[in-house]
């Protein structure tokens, strides 16, 4: 995909994969892209970084939690009075935390599944956008078990089945003209440590 004049949205971009996402299409050309994170100052420090390196008026942060509605579509209609579209969604944000597994879900899940609707009712060419797409950030343990951590497992499952059904209805349907990709990576490091101890904690309770 050529990305030069490209506006994109990337959830949980403050740090880590979608962090190094953002970069990525500044790089090759992007004509916008928000960043849409909870953590404010990591966010802030990547946008005041990136835009010393890029272009100031290429990037900007915006405070979202991906699973309240009003705030993604504050960040869907800002970015679009901003930059003028939205034509790339990389809906990256996410948590490994098996004690917080409710949280996990609706975060790593329910909102991945609403926010695609949100940036298809954007982006479609149904309602006056220009079409684009959609990467979804899955995991290799959405395409097999990974016994310490199963919840984070199941809902990265959960999503390759969605985008894979998606895909097809989406492809077919001509008047929408979006796209949807998914991502299923295996390991770098999560920002946050604390999850590993998690896993540790984890595994010994379920030893006991
Ligand atoms: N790191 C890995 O090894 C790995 C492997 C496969 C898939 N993934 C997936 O890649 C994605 C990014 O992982 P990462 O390693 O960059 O993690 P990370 O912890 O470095 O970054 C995640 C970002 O998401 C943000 N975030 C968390 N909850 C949010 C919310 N409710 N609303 C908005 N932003 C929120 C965090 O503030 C953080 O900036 C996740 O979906 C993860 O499951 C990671
Ligand atoms: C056991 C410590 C692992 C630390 C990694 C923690 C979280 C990583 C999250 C990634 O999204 C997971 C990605 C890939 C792992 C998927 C399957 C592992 C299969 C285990 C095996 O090889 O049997």
């Amino acid at each position: 995909m050529d990305i030069s004049g490209k506006v994109a949205i990337v959830t949980g971009g403050a740090q880590g994969i979608g962090r190094a996402v953002t970069e990525c299409l500044l790089k090759k050309g992007a004509r916008g892209v928000t960043i849409a994170d909870v953590h404010e100052q990591k966010g802030q420090e990547t946008v005041n970084e990136f835009s010393q390196q890029y272009d100031n008026e290429r990037v900007t942060f915006m405070y979202a939690d991906v699973t309240l509605k009003s705030q993604m579509e504050d960040v869907f209609r800002k970015t679009k009075t901003t930059f003028g579209r939205v034509d790339i969604f990389i809906c990256n944000a996410g948590i490994c935390n098996e004690y917080e597994w409710e949280r996990m879900v609706d975060i790593n899940f329910t909102s991945t599944i609403r926010n695609t609707y949100l940036a298809v009712e954007y982006m479609g060419t149904k309602n006056g956008g220009n079409g684009g797409v959609i990467i979804i950030n899955s995991s290799t343990a959405g395409l097999t078990q990974f016994p310490v951590l199963p919840v984070y497992s199941a809902a990265k499952s959960g999503l390759v089945g969605f985008a894979r059904s998606v895909a097809v209805r989406q492809i077919i349907d001509t008047k929408c003209s979006v796209r949807i990709g998914i991502l299923a990576g295996y390991s770098s490091l999560f920002s946050s440590i604390g999850f590993l101890l998690d896993i540790y904690v984890y595994e010994h309770l379920t030893c006991q």
